[in-house]
């Protein structure tokens, strides 16, 4: 071939991949992409969330960067996040497709799920389940009674040395689905509850007869079938395993950081508890500060925070700018969770953001830990009461200290899709 052939050609290729990192009229703006990379190398991923937040300072709350080819517009701040999850929630509810994901999903389950009819079905599905296995009655909040109880025995066994909380409260949190979705919890030694995902496919033959015998019952043109219903059965232990844990471990963190916040949460939940042997979930609406404080907590740990990408359904209009259909949507949770025009004391942990000058609990719109709309998190409220009713078990029963008052934990969070503590060890002492 002659070099002016080469030439051409290269010239050619680079031209286009030139043409793919180059925002099309009326794209939002954003930094300068080059080929292949996109932006990667203009962004930390230790520090991801910084790096988002100085772009926004350049280029607004709405801005586009190139995850190598790919295009992805920042959603940052309420005003714009509402109108994304809220106002034209429907039409930014897809998913972003990506090969890879999809090869193995196949597109079932929930989280990565398109938005559409499977979706939905699934959706609904999954949401009576919740209901008719006992979200929202008395029977889930004695699951999680139960479980605090063995989760306060596995504490207990190593209250004379330093115990790194994380095996324990992971296996506590993820019984509480295993009860849900097979009807039973395991055992922490126990070695097959140690591979979950293996647990799913063992008890899935017996799962999915009872689930699709109630489904086929319902409807002869159910999108279920064992394949479904598997998705959705791993999709409740992803996205309600790590978070809920990860919330845990930095509740218990915080309170050893702020051993005086931990010590108005356990007079609280003593004064309510009175001679009882736990609380109740309703007990809740008589204890401001400790629903200030698990909520200030979430505000600022951002255990999801960005939580699951977006895309459009079809071509939309946001803020001034046109964004294609099926166009990745980053929603950038965390940013509102330090915007001063919401907060009080924006950089500060402080409970009071959630209470007012007579200690009553504040509603915060633009606090969204399980982001909202039509995907937002399908087990908000379970995680919810087993934040409440572990931590308040746990209060009841122990002290929790950080071992080395010469240096303080460490609050920086591991970047992820979800946000956990550094692996830390506590002391505990027991009240009892
Ligand atoms: C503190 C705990 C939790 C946090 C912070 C959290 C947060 C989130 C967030 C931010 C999303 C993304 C929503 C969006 O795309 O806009 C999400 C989705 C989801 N969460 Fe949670 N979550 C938690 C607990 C749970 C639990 C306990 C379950 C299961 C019982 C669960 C199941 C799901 C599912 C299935 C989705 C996908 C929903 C869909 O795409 O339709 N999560 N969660």
């Amino acid at each position: 071939m002659e070099l002016s052939t080469v030439l051409s050609l290269v010239l050619v290729l680079l031209g286009y991949l030139w043409w793919k990192v180059t925002r099309p009229k009326s794209f939002p703006p954003g930094p300068l992409a080059l080929p292949i990379v996109g932006n990667l190398l203009q962004v930390d991923f230790n520090n991801f969330l910084k790096d988002l937040k100085e772009f926004s300072k350049a280029y607004g709350p709405v801005y586009s960067i190139y995850l190598g080819t790919t295009p992805a517009v920042v959603v940052r701040g309420y005003k714009a996040i509402k109108e994304v999850l809220i106002t034209k929630g429907t039409e930014f509810a897809d998913r972003p497709l990506n090969g890879i994901l999809q090869a193995v999903s196949g597109n079932r389950g929930l989280v990565i799920a398109p938005y559409g009819q499977a979706w939905k079905e699934h959706r609904r599905f999954t949401l009576s389940t919740l209901r008719s296995f006992g979200l929202g009655k008395k029977s889930m909040e004695e699951r999680i009674a139960e479980e605090s109880s063995y989760l306060i025995k596995e504490f207990e066994k190593n209250k004379d040395t330093l115990l790194n909380p994380h095996v324990a409260i992971d296996n506590a949190v993820s019984n509480i689905i295993c009860s849900i979705v097979f009807g039973r919890r395991y055992d922490y030694d126990d070695s097959t509850f140690q591979n979950v995902l293996n647990l799913v496919h063992e008890n899935m033959k017996l799962t999915t007869s009872v689930w699709t015998q109630e489904r086929e019952q319902d409807s002869s043109r159910t999108t279920y079938d064992s394949k479904n219903l598997f998705a959705c059965v791993v999709d409740l232990f992803v996205g309600g395993t790590d978070t809920t844990s990860a919330s845990l471990e930095w509740c218990l963190l915080y309170m050893m950081r702020f051993p005086d916040i931990q010590e108005k949460c356990r007079n609280e939940i003593d004064k309510v508890r009175g001679d009882r042997e736990r609380l109740d979930y309703e007990d809740r609406v008589c204890m401001p500060y400790t629903q200030a404080v698990l909520q200030e907590v979430q505000r600022f740990t951002n255990v999801v925070p960005l939580g699951a990408p977006h895309s459009t359904l079809k071509d939309e209009q946001l803020n001034g700018f046109t964004i294609p259909k099926g166009t990745m949507i980053i929603i950038d949770l965390s940013s509102l969770h330090k915007d001063e025009t919401y907060w009080k004391y924006p950089d500060e942990f402080n409970p009071e953001n959630f209470l007012n000058e007579d200690g009553e609990l504040l509603k915060v719109e633009s606090f969204l830990p399980f982001s909202a709309g039509p995907r937002g998190c399908i087990g908000e409220n379970l995680a919810r009461m087993e934040l409440f009713l572990f931590f308040t078990t746990l209060l009841t029963h122990f002290e929790f200290q950080w071992p080395d008052p010469a240096s303080p934990p460490d609050l920086t969070p591991v970047f992820g899709i979800t946000q956990p503590t550094k692996p830390f060890k506590m002391r505990l002492v027991s009240r009892r």
